[in-house]
């Protein structure tokens, strides 16, 4: 069949900044600017202009999709004619290094969490779920922190599978970015949320499917939506220069800073650094497993060289 480009079939529906933030409709404001700052990331751009023009449409999107969720969840156990506890409802928020991550996922718990009646909402990193630093040494493999062989997916897939069969206290491990390391013995519980949300460079990845055809769960099959952000490569390694010059100054001095060593750098040290960092770990794993997810999220947030949301893309149901 001759299929012309404008005939393919396009998944997402594309929206300018405006088109998108006219979606807010009459969703109110329940941030108070002293708030968002709070929320916000070393380098990050967060104003309340960004939050009412990308994040309430957006709020207003997904209070809609988890009021569907939860529709089709009832009509399914009155199908089966059982009775189920409630069923947590799972966002991932995926992108590469440096693209703010930890500042959407934030806004997102803490405008999710102001809905009425008011919905439990965690927020989990799968920072916590990478091997330690002992173990990515004893494997050769420290320059690959982020790739998805750094990360122990079973307990990852583990945590999630027992969140959505309603357990309660489940634990999750912790990360550290002071000492650059799994933190021993501590973990964040998370206890039957109504809503969790789950960031992470790699939460849209799939992994090799077996051939002898078993099913092997995949981190997003327990999502109920995905966003990803997005930002073009040479925007983000400057942004992951900047925050690493930013880092320098401040959280570097710390004496249990993994890279103490670099405090003293000159600008110009520091740079080469962080562009030696960036191209040998974080665009490599981008390039080769961060990037080749963005076609499975729900949403993209494509950001421009000011932070700001320039462009979004939902997929169409
Ligand atoms: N070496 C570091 N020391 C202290 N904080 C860091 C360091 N590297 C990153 N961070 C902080 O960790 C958080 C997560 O960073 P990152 O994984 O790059 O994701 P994102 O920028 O998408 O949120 C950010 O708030 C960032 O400012
Ligand atoms: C810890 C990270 C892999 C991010 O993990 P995530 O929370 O996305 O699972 C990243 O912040 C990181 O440290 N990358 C390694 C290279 C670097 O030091 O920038």
């Amino acid at each position: 069949m001759d299929m012309r480009a404008d005939q393919q079939y396009n998944p997402y529906r594309n929206f300018s900044r405006e088109q998108w933030a006219k979606l807010r409709d009459d969703t109110p404001m329940t941030l108070e600017a002293g708030e968002i700052a709070a929320l916000r990331s070393m380098y990050d751009r967060l104003d309340l202009r960004e939050v009412e023009e990308i994040y309430l449409p957006l709020s207003r999107l997904l209070s809609i999709y988890v009021t569907a969720t939860q529709r089709l969840y009832y009509a399914q156990r009155k199908f089966l004619g059982i009775e189920d506890r409630k069923m947590p409802y799972i966002i991932g928020v995926a992108g590469s290094v440096a693209v703010g991550k930890s500042t959407t996922a934030r806004v997102l718990q803490a405008l999710l969490a102001r809905w009425s009646p008011r919905p439990k909402v965690d927020l989990v990193t799968t920072d916590g779920f990478l091997y330690p630093n002992a173990v990515l040494e004893r494997d050769g493999i420290m320059q690959k922190k982020g790739f998805p062989e750094s990360y122990d997916l079973p307990t990852l897939l583990q945590f999630l599978s027992d969140i959505k069969a309603g357990r309660n206290a489940v634990r999750a491990p912790v990360y550290s970015h002071l000492t650059y390391d799994v933190v021993p013995n501590k973990w964040v519980e998370v206890d039957q949320p109504d809503i969790l949300i789950v960031e992470g460079v790699n939460v849209l990845q799939t992994g090799r499917l077996p051939r002898d055809g078993k099913a092997v769960p995949v981190v997003s099959d327990f999502f109920d939506f995905s966003v990803y952000i997005d930002a073009d490569e040479p925007v983000l390694r400057d942004w992951y220069v900047r925050r690493f010059l930013a880092l320098r100054d401040t959280a570097f001095h710390d004496p249990r800073s993994y890279f103490n060593r670099y405090a003293l750098l000159s600008d110009e040290e520091a740079t080469a650094t962080a562009l030696a960092i960036w191209e040998r770990t974080n665009l490599a794993n981008l390039e080769d497993n961060i990037l080749p997810t963005r076609p499975r999220a729900t949403l993209i947030l494509k950001k421009g060289a000011d932070h700001v949301v320039e462009n979004v893309a939902l997929r169409r149901l």
